[in-house]
């Protein structure tokens, strides 16, 4: 999933006028970066979502073409997080590889003045031109508040502009704005002092002088508030949504599951057929149907559960909850020495790592910062739920529990979610007793914005999104390694007089033979230890590896099977079990390692993280292989 989480490269345009989006977090900057330049960004309805800056093109009503950026939000230009941070230097001018920008659009969330025009006041004071979006205006006119755009532009001495950007309400009028030359000359210098405590003196001011000063009436949002965040409805309501949350996963995606996999059995034994006592038949029917077709028919069979976890995901990000979520798990978070602030990244996490880690840089304190950055990758990604999933298919019998209300298999996905959740809470907790400042208290601090209804729109993109991401990884990471796999897998052929399967003589047989030789205190047997190899790449890989091992390893009928109805009759339990374990704590995909370096800005975090990870999933395989073993045996 790295492709949508990487760094931007951002080249130096010497030529071209460059706008910035500034303002605070979940103004709704990134809604208008979209609509404006045709991107598709993620916008999602809490602070900080958007943590690097991202650059598109945008043309005025004249047609002339404007390089603008999305930039993370900020409450001041004195950052106090690594995302603020990448603000605050880019309006500085220092930022790496860009110039000053030659004009800023400043996007005021109109429900929120009395703090939103702070920063208007302080980039107001960069002199740089400017212009201001009031966006949101859609809310604050349901809120009954009247803005004045015009009267608010007097009071400010810079254009206002009202907006409605997930609407695209106001765009235009900001295309036209933007060809007026008068627009881009330098302001004249404003005189107020560099003063936050008199910058709200004056924000008072105005908005007295528009008729905005008085306070606000209870909104809906306050009114659900009282029931989700209560001390102890609200964890009751978290857990239950959880645990709805797996269920879902399990039970809607069952038919969709069993078409895709008829399909690939469909399209196997066609192709098989076709081939057979062709002179195709050898190996090229083996690299199809064994390979190509056994392997990424397995992967892909597990399309419909991510998209329900997704489903899920986008509706929490969408709503407004998640903030709550965060607060609500403070307490809990406190008592390993993290905060609420570190829950959204470690729930990006459960999408991949890579973005959770992306997403700590909105995290204030630096040790907070990087516990979180070493305890991501035990967060379930969704990489690993097709081989959870693969695992539980053969191992777990389908059995309804509590009148048909609980799904074994469900629960015991909960349980291995839940494994890596208490995983990360004690390394927090251990790093926590072995660090000084991991046991001073810090008050979280976190805006909760109004909850939405989540466009349905919105919704079924990011589904798309998330489809397109999972097919190209099926397409090409996963397909490369295991065409590859195949081939390591069929050569050199067997010897005249075999014994066991071709596989058994191939590269790939030696391979897993030697590496069983670590592995085999943990039950793991020599396909498993070769399937684990292609699995650093890209996890699901492991699902299509032992889908081509075996379906090279098995002889006559029982090549006919599905994987899980092979491996439930080839491994016993507790090696199952053992695998499971090691699936929960063992090191992410280089790919996550390599962000961490990124983010860190070394290899030291990196390779500890490794280590520590290595060391956690063996240990873990190791007594759960030998205790499962005493208890079944
Ligand atoms: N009703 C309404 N909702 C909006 C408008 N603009 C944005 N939103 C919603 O506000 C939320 C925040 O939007 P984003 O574009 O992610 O905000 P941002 O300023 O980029 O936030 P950060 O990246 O966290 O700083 C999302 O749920 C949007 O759908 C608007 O004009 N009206
Ligand atoms: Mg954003």
């Amino acid at each position: 999933m790295s492709g949508a989480c990487k760094e931007s490269v951002i080249h130096i345009h010497p030529a071209g006028p460059l706008l910035a989006l500034v303002g605070n977090p979940n103004c709704g900057k990134t809604a208008l970066f979209n609509r404006l330049t045709g991107s598709r960004q993620k916008v999602a309805n809490y602070a900080g979502v958007t943590v690097e800056r991202k650059e598109g093109r945008l043309k005025t009503a004249a047609g002339k073409v404007l390089r603008l950026l999305d930039l993370p939000g900020t409450y001041s230009l004195y950052p106090r997080s690594p995302d603020e941070r990448v603000t605050c230097e880019v309006l500085a001018g220092r930022a790496r590889g860009e110039k000053r920008p030659d004009l800023v659009v400043c996007v005021l969330d109109a429900t929120n003045l009395r703090r939103n025009l702070r920063l208007v006041l302080a980039v107001q004071r960069l002199g740089l031109p400017m212009v201001v979006a009031l966006n949101m205006a859609d809310l604050a006119a349901r809120r009954g508040l009247q803005i004045d755009p015009e009267a608010l532009g007097r009071a400010l001495g810079v254009p206002v502009l009202r907006t409605v950007a997930t609407q695209g309400e106001g765009l235009d009028a900001l295309r036209d704005l933007l060809d007026r030359r008068e627009l881009w000359d330098l302001p004249a210098p404003v005189e107020t002092p560099a003063d936050g405590a008199q910058d709200q003196a004056r924000v008072n001011a105005i908005l007295q002088q528009l008729g905005l000063d008085r306070d606000t009436p209870e909104l809906p949002s306050d009114r659900l508030d009282r029931v989700l965040l209560h001390p102890i409805v609200g964890p009751l309501l978290l857990t239950l949504l959880l645990f709805g949350l797996f269920q879902a996963v399990y039970s809607w995606a069952e038919a969709p599951m069993g078409w895709i996999e008829a399909g690939s059995a469909w399209l196997g034994e066609q192709a098989g057929a076709a081939l057979q006592g062709t002179a195709l038949d050898g190996w090229p029917r083996s690299l199809l149907v064994d390979g190509l077709i056994a392997g990424v028919g397995g992967v892909l069979v597990f399309l419909p559960q991510i998209l329900i976890l997704f489903f899920f995901i986008l509706l929490l990000e969408e709503s407004g909850y998640l903030p709550r979520a965060a607060y609500l798990l403070d307490r809990l978070m406190g008592g390993v020495g993290l905060s609420g602030r570190s829950f959204i990244p470690l729930l990006s996490s459960f999408a991949c790592a890579i973005p959770g880690i992306m997403a700590t840089r909105s995290i204030a304190n630096p040790r907070d910062r990087l516990v979180t950055i070493l305890i991501s990758p035990l967060m379930t990604c969704s990489a690993r739920l097709p081989v959870y999933a693969l695992l539980i298919g053969a191992f777990v019998p389908q059995r309804e529990l509590l009148g048909g209300w609980v799904e074994l298999q469900g629960l015991v996905l909960f349980a291995l979610y839940g494994a890596g959740i208490l995983g990360a809470m004690a390394v927090a907790w251990l790093l926590k007793r072995f660090t000084q400042s991991g046991r001073q208290v810090r008050p979280l601090m976190m805006e909760l914005p109004a909850y939405h209804w989540p466009s349905l729109r919105a919704v079924a993109l990011g589904l798309w999104q998330r489809a397109q991401i999972f097919l190209r990884r099926v397409g090409g990471v996963i397909l490369t390694l295991t065409l590859l796999l195949w081939l390591l897998s069929s050569f050199p052929a067997a010897p005249a007089g075999a014994t066991q399967p071709p596989i058994y003589y191939s590269v790939a047989g030696w391979i897993g033979r030697g590496l069983a030789l670590i592995f085999e205190p943990l039950g793991f047997n020599w396909q498993i230890s070769l399937a684990l190899v292609p699995g650093m790449a890209a996890r699901e890989v492991v699902v299509s590896a032992l889908g081509t091992v075996y379906a090279l390893s098995a002889a006559g009928e029982e090549a006919a099977q599905v994987l899980s109805g092979l491996i439930a009759a080839q491994w016993g339990l507790p090696t199952a079990f053992s695998l499971l374990a090691w699936f929960v704590f063992a090191p992410q995909c280089l790919s996550t390692l390599a962000a961490v370096r990124r983010e860190t800005g070394g290899y030291k975090i990196p390779a500890l993280m490794l280590a520590y990870l290595f060391a956690l999933a063996y240990a873990a395989a190791f007594l759960t292989y030998r205790i499962s073993g005493w208890l079944l045996g």
